[in-house]
């Protein structure tokens, strides 16, 4: 199998935070959504993927090269991070000519038809852009040369369920071409869950785990049940259980469950919000 990121045994020490000894695997022709909450490491995990911060130790593989000695590497990754990345004072027609001299692949054409797909205007300072704008600008960009591989760190944050959506469709689209990839973080689950193939969760700067969605999704069930009917299922299967003044709630792995309970198929949230809460 191909992969278009691949990183093993990845550490970073700061002075109240490490990321410990991550490893993971995102095969070519797929989207993998990388969650955790505040501070869990992902903008750090993808600062080092992109070689912008220093590692302490670990391979890291970007379409099979190494970033740090294969710089014609950059070429083929689109990135786009949290912050707009662009001086106040450009506007898009500007951010248009410097990026042609900053890639050989940069397609002025293409820059203009994002510009208009995402109604952004050509002569208006950046600064002038709402969040929104900026993302989507920053978008605009990280397609307009021949990506082959998206970094996003928190692409849809801030952005309005129907732009966020359109996004989501520009992504899906993008990895029609099997030899394209998306890596993207994001706090909004709901729209990973659309689109993702792959899931990886890194908590407190470990990852917990990095699976196809459609397996994770499957293994659990969530659980309603009274406090005697979870005593009879075996711990080792609960994932984690929620207790509240109307019962007992469990996420329980689905080979586990006892028939005759009531069962719904968790989602994203569901798992990480239990599997966070039993780690704690
Ligand atoms: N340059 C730095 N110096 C010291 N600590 C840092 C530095 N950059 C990040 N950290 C710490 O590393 C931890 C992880 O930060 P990171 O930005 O990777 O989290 P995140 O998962 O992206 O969070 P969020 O969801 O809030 O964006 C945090 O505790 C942060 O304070």
């Amino acid at each position: 199998m191909n992969y278009a990121i691949e990183i093993q045994n990845l550490s970073k020490h700061y002075p109240n935070f490490t990321l410990d000894n991550l490893s993971l695997a995102l095969p070519s022709g797929s989207i993998m959504g990388f969650i955790g909450e505040n501070g869990a490491g992902k903008s750090t995990t993808i600062k080092l993927i992109l070689d912008l911060i220093h590692r302490d130790s670990g391979e890291i593989q970007v379409m099979g090269q190494d970033l740090r000695t294969c710089e014609d590497l950059k070429e083929h990754i689109g990135v786009v991070m949290d912050e707009s990345s662009f001086p106040d004072n450009l506007r898009p027609r500007e951010i248009n000519t410097i990026m042609a001299n900053c890639y050989k692949t940069w397609d002025s054409a293409r820059f203009n038809a994002y510009l208009s797909t995402f109604s952004l205007p050509s002569n208006q300072p950046v600064k002038e852009f709402s969040r929104g704008m900026g993302m989507k600008l920053s978008i605009a960009v990280a397609l307009s040369h021949d990506s082959k591989l998206l970094i996003l760190d928190e692409p849809t944050s801030g952005l309005d369920p129907i732009v966020r959506n359109e996004l989501l469709d520009l992504f899906l689209d993008f990895i029609q071409d099997e030899s394209h990839s998306i890596f993207l973080s994001s706090h909004i689950l709901s729209d990973l869950e659309k689109i993702c193939d792959y899931i990886a969760f890194i908590h407190g700067g470990k990852l917990l785990f990095c699976e196809p969605k459609d397996v994770l999704l499957d293994r659990y069930r969530l659980v309603k049940c009274s406090e005697d009917d979870l005593q009879a299922i075996d711990s080792a299967f609960v994932a984690g259980k929620r207790r509240s003044a109307f019962g007992t709630e469990a996420l329980v792995l689905k080979e586990a469950v006892p028939g005759g309970l009531v069962t719904d198929r968790p989602t994203i949230e569901d798992i990480m919000l239990y599997c966070v809460k039993e780690e704690d």
